[in-house]
């Protein structure tokens, strides 16, 4: 393969660039740091009173004075920002410019620290302020508290506004900042405050039992804020009520916590006695285990009309006279493996590179937003209560509950009862779904592999799972995986990976809207964080001619086309057909190559080349992975139908061994396009949303999909009897653009990489006139005769030939009726008997 001579390599690397600049940073503000810390007034006096002669010459009495940490310099530096600027709350400067250097140091994306930092400049200025009011006011602090901007601003204020208008613009000022700080609800804050109130009063209050086993004396409390809640709730009802609505959910939410800490660590040492007697969980942050022996309190103080909640009062009494244990589980995120790991792990793929590449970094990527993913205890309850309720009703008797919180559904494991008959819970799931006003619930009776029934609830609040949370850890950084796909996150949020490679080809389905595009993205962008363009080479069929548009700038790095190719991803059907069948050649050639090399893979054929034991003339080339992406298959299948069907069966069937993976997208899952034969050779399914019950069957053998909430929500099925259910990592059109724009501005090849020719099907073989064959036609029909086997690899050996100019030649003899039509990995059927017969139809020819 032709390629361009890399440009100048800079000396340094942009890498460590950043990283001195990063050092260069932290050390200022170090010295910033040192110098605010070692802050003397009078030294400052002393540089003004003698010249910077008398001052440089360091035996002098003058520069011994001068007791900064940095000396003169320091002098200097404190004086501007503890006496000119906020005082030693100028302090935070350092702080923000630490941070910046730390970032730029590790190569961290700056845009939270920005935000950060307008915070820190605004608290910074605010507090000074504040410390020059009362330095005015009262003169209880020390100017050097407030610098002299500090003081002027107070100054400013105190004359613009008066006595009181500094107290409100500060106070006011500081509660803003307060509540920009928590980013939360001030309510529950100020709940927070006087639920502490009630703790502290608890405690002393009980000051007998102080020396009590700290489960005792949670006990206590809870049993004190219950008693207190049940106590308001007798009083009347909840109609009834004198205090407000806020006083009940602020006491509810406190008689939670108080639990939640109760339990949890009644949880731990369950957990201890579990590990001492061998039993193991899978690792997941328990989160609390409620054990409501009475539910009366919490239920009765639940006052809201919540969505689902429709039971009323009767519905929760009667299910808390069954009365179960929850446990709440949410998995804790994988290890992140940091740039380093990931660009560590990328280079030791790579030997000899073609090319110099550098791999898209992780700042590509958006971080995702600190959102509140906190887990909704309330609605846990609320939905354990339904369950409970609905089944209890109908004499299910449910023995234990966990819930499991995924980022788009919670899973609820049940133990039924012995006696219970588990097609029983399956039959009331559209009660369960009504009664829980959700939109998809799905029952797994029984769960594979468990002794137990899950129920999954859709969150009502879902997370987003950002693409850069699956990249960013150990385990994709440091997977062996030839082509690894982190397709998003387990309800345990687990990073759930697959090998492409492996698979070895991907069905996905989903009604329009579903995340099929989305979750294309994934997956290319995965092979793409992960790949060298050496590696991999995409061919990728869009007819929907806007989805994977963006895709065009990677041409000459990652895009397989044909060499006359209108476009690089195509969008035309003749041209699809085409080009499938250019990849079934390309298959067919990478088979022979095989053969010739003895090998029985890929990986094998790769490294025996890279050994320097393929000989290059005879055709021998490393072979790049070739990913098929078809976003659309349905219009593909309406328009040319069997044509295409065909290719794509026969790269189904034989492609895996040679490195070509077909990954293709359909919105109907019908059985017109997803035909048996398409089926029976696609194993690996994802299914999004789809419509009904019978496109679920269509796609995963069974029903499921149709009861998914959209958004990415998937079930992935690697054709096996059980299904993983999974949220699709989220990748923005943006994000794309800024790889493939990071990717496309390096120096690629010079061209896409190129599959071969095909025969126009038109053509019958295009003209055999004298002087368009090749010169060694003759010789080559004589070898061919001689042997009576019509094989490239024979040619190459014979005449010494590339396998281009082989391949050419046996097309050249199949068209003159020499050869019969090809047959895959066999060897052509010889159509001529001997060599006076060949003698007769080569003069035929020339006539
Ligand atoms: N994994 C995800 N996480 C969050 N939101 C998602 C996810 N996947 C998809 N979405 C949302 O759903 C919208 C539709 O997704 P997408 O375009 O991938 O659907 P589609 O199935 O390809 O639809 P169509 O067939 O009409 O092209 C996206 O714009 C995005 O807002």
């Amino acid at each position: 393969m032709s390629k361009k001579k890399n440009n100048s390599t800079p000396l340094i690397s942009y890498e460590r660039k950043m990283e001195m600049l990063g050092i260069i940073i932290i050390a200022i503000a170090a010295s910033i740091a040192i110098s605010i810390i070692t802050y003397r007034s009078e030294d400052f006096a002393i540089i003004q009173s003698v010249s910077f002669r008398t001052l440089m010459d360091l035996g002098q009495g003058p520069a011994l004075r001068i007791q900064n940490g940095l000396g003169p310099l320091g002098a200097y530096m404190s004086h501007f920002f503890v006496h000119i600027l906020f005082g030693y709350i100028s302090m935070i400067l350092v702080v923000i410019m630490l941070s910046y250097g730390w970032n730029i140091f590790r190569h961290n994306a700056l845009a939270i620290v920005h935000l950060k930092s307008l915070y820190a400049v605004f608290v910074m200025i605010l507090s000074a302020s504040i410390m020059g009011w009362v330095h005015n006011e009262f003169d209880a602090v020390s100017a050097d508290w407030a610098g002299s901007s500090g003081v002027a601003i107070a100054y400013l204020l105190r004359g613009l506004t008066g006595q009181y208008g500094p107290v409100i613009i500060l106070g006011s000022m500081s509660l803003i900042a307060l509540i920009l700080l928590f980013n939360k609800d001030v309510q529950s804050a100020f709940d927070r405050i006087r639920q502490a109130g009630v703790w502290f009063g608890s405690i002393f209050s009980s000051s007998a039992s102080a020396n009590e086993d700290p489960e005792e004396r949670d006990a206590a409390s809870v049993k004190q804020v219950r008693d207190s809640a049940q106590e308001k709730g007798s009083d009347g009802s909840r109609n009834q009520k004198n205090g407000t609505e806020e006083d009940e959910d602020s006491r509810r939410k406190r008689w939670e916590e108080l639990v939640s800490s109760s339990s949890e660590r009644e949880q731990a040492r369950k957990l201890k006695e579990q590990k001492e007697t061998g039993e193991t969980r899978p690792p997941r942050a328990i989160l609390s285990r409620e054990n409501r022996g009475d539910d009366g309190a919490e239920r009765g103080s639940s006052g809201k009309n919540e969505p689902g909640d429709d039971q009323g009062a009767d519905g929760t009494a009667e299910a808390g006279e069954q009365d179960v244990d929850i446990r709440i589980y949410k998995g804790t995120p994988e290890e992140e493996a940091g740039k380093r790991k990931l660009e560590k792990e990328r280079k030791k793929q790579l030997e000899k590179p073609q090319i110099t590449y550098r791999f898209p970094a992780l700042d590509l990527l958006d971080k995702a937003p600190e959102e509140d993913n906190e887990v909704d205890y309330e609605e846990i309850n609320r939905n354990k209560m339904i369950i409970l309720d609905k089944l209890n009703r109908h004499g299910i008797d449910i023995t234990a509950i966990e819930a499991i919180v995924g980022p788009t559904v919670t899973l609820y494991e049940l133990q039924p009862a012995p006696d219970v008959k588990i097609s029983k819970i399956e039959s009331y799931a559209n009660d369960l779904k009504m009664a829980m006003a959700t939109k998809g619930l799905r029952i797994i009776a029984p769960i594979p592999g468990k002794s137990a029934v899950g129920i999954e609830v859709p969150n009502r609040k879902k997370e987003t799972v950002y693409i850069r949370s699956l990249i960013n850890t150990r385990k994709f950084a440091e997977t062996s995986m030839k082509l690894p796909v982190a397709f998003g996150r387990t309800i345990e949020n687990e990073v759930f990976m697959v090998d492409l490679a492996r698979l070895p080809h991907l069905l996905m389905a989903g009604a329009t809207g579903s995340g099929k595009t989305v979750g294309i993205n994934t997956i290319i962008t995965c092979l793409l964080y992960k790949c060298h363009p050496d590696d991999l080479k995409f061919v990728m069929v869009d007819p929907k001619k806007i989805e994977l548009s963006l895709f065009r700038n990677i041409q000459n790095h990652f895009l397989a086309t044909l060499p006359n190719a209108t476009e690089p991803i195509i969008t035309d059907t003749a041209e699809v057909l085409q080009t499938l069948n250019s990849v079934c050649k390309e298959m067919d050639e990478r088979y022979d190559l095989l053969k010739m090399a003895t090998v029985r893979d890929i990986t094998s054929y790769n490294e025996k080349f890279k050994e320097g034991s393929l000989d290059n003339e005879l055709g021998h080339r490393h072979l790049p992975y070739i990913v098929v992406i078809i976003d659309e298959l349905a219009d593909l299948m309406m328009t040319a139908g069997k044509q295409i069907e065909e290719p794509i069966a026969r790269l189904a069937q034989l492609a895996r061994a040679v490195g070509i993976h077909l990954v293709i997208a359909t919105q109907r899952p019908s059985v017109n396009v997803i035909t048996g034969t398409i089926k029976a050779n696609f194993p690996a399914r994802v299914a999004y949303r789809v419509a009904s019950k019978i496109d679920s069957r269509t796609i995963l053998d069974t029903m499921g999909a149709d009861q998914l909430v959209g958004r990415g929500d998937m079930l992935y099925n690697s054709g096996g009897v059980s299904m993983v259910r999974l949220q699709n990592a989220f990748v923005s059109t943006e994000e794309v653009d800024r790889i493939n724009e990071f990717i496309g501005n390096q120096t690629g090849y010079d061209r896409p990489y190129y599959l071969p020719e095909t025969e126009d099907p038109n053509d019958q073989g295009g003209s055999l006139e004298k002087g368009e064959r090749d010169e060694l036609f003759e010789e080559a029909a004589k070898v061919l005769v001689l042997h009576q086997q019509g094989s490239v690899s024979l040619l190459q050996r014979k005449l010494k030939l590339g396998y281009n100019r082989a391949g050419r030649l046996i097309d050249q003899l199949f068209t003159a009726g020499i050869v019969g039509p090809y047959q895959g990995s066999t060897a052509r059927e010889v159509l001529v008997e001997n060599e006076d017969e060949l003698q007769e139809l080569l003069n035929d020819l020339d006539n």
